[in-house]
Parts: structure tokens; C-alpha cells; sequence
């Protein structure tokens, strides 16, 4: 199963000023088993693009096809993590993922959502912190329960927009490896699409970067395979040689993207 993403568009109409065209003509698969990075300078529609393939909002032309169904607004077989954690603030660890949970899948016995939502949980390491706030614990637990939440809901495809971008570096490398081994291992997730502003990030965790510009250019300048084999580790992964030759590539790309912008 696929994302399929085909001819799309999307402007957005500030009153007074000229319609900003964000998407231009945006076409992208991305295949079962696929983790695919978007990066790009600020404003070149990255969250758009992930917002119109989680259903958030709707492309002005083009499609968005997710195993073989138009995207028509948010389902349970599309989770989105945010940078900001997106938690409930009232509500305990347990009661955020166990609410998101029994909404989604209205379907799923108390038992199959209860299970989920305590082997997520788990997973994570937030068991036993599973009865405190989100203000009770730290920005990188509240990322660990929005990524729990994500994926306890079953999703086939996972949408992340810049989730480990507010946490400090150790435990932003700590929920890298926790992502990459909860998708490869313990779920039903197949496809995973991420933004985010990290060239080491997104070397380390796509197998394919879409390199995204601001207008006039096309939106996806180009696409770059990440030829580097699975299971890649962080400490030895610069040592592989493909990776220099990767990161010059994406900062040359986007240099050139910010000269052509000025
Ligand atoms: N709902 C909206 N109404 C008006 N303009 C919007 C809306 N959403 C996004 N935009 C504009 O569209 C452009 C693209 O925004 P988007 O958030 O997709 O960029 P981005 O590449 O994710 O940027 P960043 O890296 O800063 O998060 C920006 O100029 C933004 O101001």
C-alpha cells in the first residue's frame, strides 16, 4: 500500500495580498515499507503538505490517494505527531493516548484499545509514569507519549512534523532510535513521512529526502535516496561512506535554494 500524492496544489488567501501559491504541482509515491524525509527552508510548505496528506485540510487541485482511498479529512489509519506535543493538558499520560484511542477506533473492544494503548506506553518507557500530566513530566516524556498516542491508534502511515525539533540533542537521539525501532518492529505502521529541519536527522532515519523550495521554484526541488543500509546506527553512521557525499548534497541543495531566494 501507498501514499500517492498527484498533481497538488494549494494556495493560501491573505485579505488584501496577492494568493500565495504554497504547493505547486507536488508529485510524490511513497511506497509500503518507506520512511521519507521532507526538508526545506521555512515556509516552503513542508507542514502544508503534510497537514493536506493527513486530511487536515484540502488541496485546491490534485489528489492524495493512502492505500487505495482519496483522502477525503483525518482517519485512524493516518497519525500525526507535532512539534508541540498536542497533549491534553487535564488529562493524565494514560488518559491522552486511552481518549485518542477509544476515538479513533470506536470499532477496537475496551480490551484490544486498552492493550494498545498500554504496549505503546510501554514501549516508550511512560508506563509507570502513565498516571502524571503532561506538566509533570519533561518535553521529551510529553513527545514520547504524543509518539505512543500516534502509533497506539494503529496507523498504517505515520505523520510526523518535526516531533523531536523542541527536545535538547541526547533526548532527541534517544526517540530517533525508539521511532525507528517501534515502526520496524512492534507495529503495523508501513509508510512514515517527517518533517523536519535536521540534515543528520533525516540522513539517519529516510530512506529517500525530498528537498522542498519556496516559490518560484518547483516545490519538490529534487529527491535524494539515502543508499546507506538498515539497521543504521548513530554513532557509526557518519563513518559509512555514502554519508558525507549525502549531507554535502543536501546542504548544497539548500544553499543554493536560499541564494536563489534572496
Ligand atoms: N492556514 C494558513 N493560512 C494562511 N497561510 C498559511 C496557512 N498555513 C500555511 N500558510 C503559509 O504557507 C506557507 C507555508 O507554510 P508551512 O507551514 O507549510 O511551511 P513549512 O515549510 O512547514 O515551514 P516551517 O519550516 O517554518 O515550519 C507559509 O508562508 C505560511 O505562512
Amino acid at each position: 500500500m501507498t501514499v500517492e500524492i498527484r498533481g497538488v496544489h494549494k494556495s493560501f488567501r491573505r485579505r488584501g495580498s496577492a494568493a500565495q501559491h504554497v504547493l505547486r504541482g507536488v508529485d510524490l509515491t511513497v511506497e509500503e515499507g518507506e520512511f521519507v524525509s521532507f526538508i526545506g527552508h521555512s515556509g516552503c510548505g513542508k507542514s502544508t503538505l503534510l497537514n493536506l496528506v493527513g486530511g487536515l485540510d484540502r488541496p485546491d487541485a490534485g489528489e492524495i490517494v493512502v492505500d487505495g482511498q482519496a483522502v477525503t479529512g483525518p482517519g485512524p489509519e493516518r497519525a500525526m505527531v507535532f512539534q508541540n506535543y498536542s497533549l491534553l493538558p487535564r488529562l493524565s499520560l494514560l488518559a491522552n493516548v486511552r481518549e485518542a484511542v477509544r476515538a479513533a477506533r470506536p470499532d477496537w473492544s475496551r480490551t484490544k484499545a486498552d492493550d494498545m494503548v498500554e504496549r505503546y506506553l510501554t514501549a516508550v518507557g511512560l508506563w509507570e509514569h502513565r498516571d502524571k500530566r503532561p506538566g509533570q513530566v519533561s518535553g521529551g516524556m510529553a513527545q514520547r507519549a504524543a509518539v505512543a498516542r500516534a502509533f497506539a491508534v494503529g496507523p498504517r502511515t505515520l505523520l510526523l512534523d518535526e516531533p523531536f525539533g523542541a527536545l535538547d540533542a541526547l533526548t532527541r537521539s534517544r526517540l530517533q532510535q525508539q521511532l525507528v525501532e517501534l515502526w520496524g518492529n512492534e507495529s503495523e505502521t508501513e509508510k512514515v513521512l517527517m518533517v523536519t529541519h535536521g540534515l543528520d536527522e533525516a540522513i539517519l532515519l529516510a530512506d529517500r529526502i525530498v528537498v522542498m523550495s519556496n516559490s518560484p521554484q518547483p516545490s519538490v526541488r529534487t529527491i535524494i535516496p539515502v543508499p546507506i543500509p538498515r539497521p543504521r546506527d548513530r554513532a557509526t553512521i557518519t563513518n559509512h561512506p555514502a554519508y558525507a557525499g549525502t549531507q554535502e548534497q543536501l546542504a548544497d541543495l539548500l544553499l543554493a535554494d536560499q541564494a536563489a531566494a534572496a
